[in-house]
């Protein structure tokens, strides 16, 4: 048991309970070692930043230390750091690390600095919501709670949001539900994918153009932030945004005004922009490939979406959600394919899981009506058109996730009934490790034997 566990909530099991809060201990960083030795904060919140940079919660003068060198989250009962790229590395007890769990009086090597990690005696409390759901989220675990009650906060105001998390943990959903709860929302939500435009196209995505500002510009045209006037604006993927537009960008987030490409006037805009990223954006920092000041520009209120594999407890609900929303009236999911959810993993988090409930639908595997079958049978349809395999219903994010799985799952049972079920000329075959194609097999749901018979 770590020394964080005595803080958490007493009664609260990781069951959905109707709590309001959280205590979560603070943290005190000490500078034991370094040029800033004696130094001492203490952070009543759940993250904590160390660096050179003015906006870190423990700033330190050694030029060894990156600007934004590595962050402590205290989540109930378990405290992780997290290296942010630095150049000099984050060390514990001689070992370098990424992101790791440490248990309190640990000792972190920072650059030449060395700073002991403690308990506090000042415990922040984090709310809690007691909903099970805000807008479009699904979700009742604690980690989904805790971030309804800053979304229900920060929701009605104005406030620039910086939403960060793995792929398919809901960012969009996020910054969709955001705008929904928002005093704008009869105003547009416009989402602009920055990963997706060519860097030569982005500043006239960004702000609109005129009628001849270059060639092929053949009328004027607005801009997303002019779209997104008196509404909302999501700028998706924002890591992706080349160096150069980044700070053109800030100049419009920090005038609220923007000026069409070819264009002289400067023209107002009424927007706010929840931007998100499934990167991480202080790594970047240090790299010098995104701009300090438009990170914090963006991040005035941060929240970082939970993996599934840090809320299991929510599999089965977000499954009978995606169940009820494809067969309405199917009743709840059976038992043995809650269980089959439970023992399986979903790297591509609940956009995997919405893919695989809706995969076992339609090829019958759950059905409101007797009995489910073997583990998703295979379908070959060898004639079908490409129409009819690639999921058209879906966004494209979530489309293609589901046409590479189903890739993967005719690839895999193809080369194991070659093989007569053997993984290791399988994955010979394949050119992978055995490892590899079992892990591939297990996320499918895929028995190797039952393949080769
Ligand atoms: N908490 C949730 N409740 C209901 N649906 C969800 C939730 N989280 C994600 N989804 C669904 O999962 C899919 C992926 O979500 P989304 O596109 O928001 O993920 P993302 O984090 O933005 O991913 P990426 O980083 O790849 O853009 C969508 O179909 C979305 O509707």
């Amino acid at each position: 048991m770590s020394d964080f566990d005595d803080f958490e909530q007493g009664s609260t099991t990781r069951v959905p309970a109707p709590v309001t809060g959280l205590r979560l201990p603070s943290v005190d960083l000490v500078v034991v070692e370094g040029k800033d030795r004696g130094k001492r904060v203490t952070v009543q919140a759940s993250l904590s930043r160390i660096g050179t940079a003015g906006n870190c919660d423990l700033v330190l003068t050694d030029p060894t230390v990156s600007r934004m060198h590595c962050e402590l989250r205290v989540r109930a009962g378990t405290m992780t750091v997290k290296d942010h790229g630095s150049t000099n590395g984050t060390y514990v007890g001689g070992a370098r690390i990424r992101d790791a769990d440490v248990p309190a009086g640990t000792v972190l090597r920072v650059g030449a600095t060395s700073i002991r990690v403690d308990v506090g005696d000042a415990p922040s409390f984090v709310e809690v919501s007691p909903r099970t759901s805000f807008g479009e989220l699904v979700g009742a675990s604690l980690p989904m709670r805790q971030l309804y009650a800053v979304l229900e906060r920060v929701a009605p105001m104005d406030t620039t949001l910086l939403v960060t998390g793995e792929t398919g943990t809901g960012k969009d959903v996020v910054a969709r539900s955001v705008h929904a709860m928002s005093r704008r929302n009869a105003g547009s939500y416009v989402p602009i994918d920055c990963g997706a435009i060519p860097e030569a196209l982005f500043e006239s995505e960004l702000f609109g153009h005129m009628r001849g500002a270059f060639s092929g510009a053949t009328s004027d045209r607005r801009g997303v932030f002019e779209e997104a006037d008196g509404g909302t604006l999501f700028l998706d993927e924002i890591g992706e945004m080349p160096l150069a537009l980044q700070a053109k960008l800030l100049r419009a987030i920090e005038t609220r005004t923007v000026r069409r490409v070819g264009g002289n006037t400067a023209k107002r805009v009424d927007v706010r922009i929840v931007a998100a990223t499934n990167r991480d954006l202080a790594r970047r920092v240090n790299e010098g490939t995104f701009r300090e000041d438009l990170y914090y520009r963006l991040a005035v209120v941060e929240v970082s979406l939970p993996s599934l594999r840090e809320r299991p407890e929510d599999v089965p609900l977000l499954a009978q959600h995606f169940y009820d929303k494809l067969s309405p009236g199917a009743g709840p999911l059976p038992q043995d394919f809650l269980r089959l959810l439970a023992s399986r993993s979903f790297p591509g988090n609940v956009r995997e899981l919405r893919n695989f409930i809706e995969r076992s639908v339609s090829l019958g595997f759950v059905s409101p009506h007797g009995p489910p079958s073997a583990p998703p049978p295979s379908v070959e349809r060898p004639h079908a058109e490409l129409d009819d395999l690639v999921p058209l219903h879906l966004p494209l994010k979530d489309a293609r996730q589901a046409w590479t799985e189903r890739f993967e799952e005719v690839y895999l049972r193809a080369m194991l009934k070659k093989t007569g079920g053997n993984v290791t000329r399988a994955a010979e075959l394949a050119g992978v490790s055995r490892r590899f194609l079992q892990r591939l097999a297990a996320r499918l749901g895929i028995r190797a034997s039952d393949e080769g018979a």
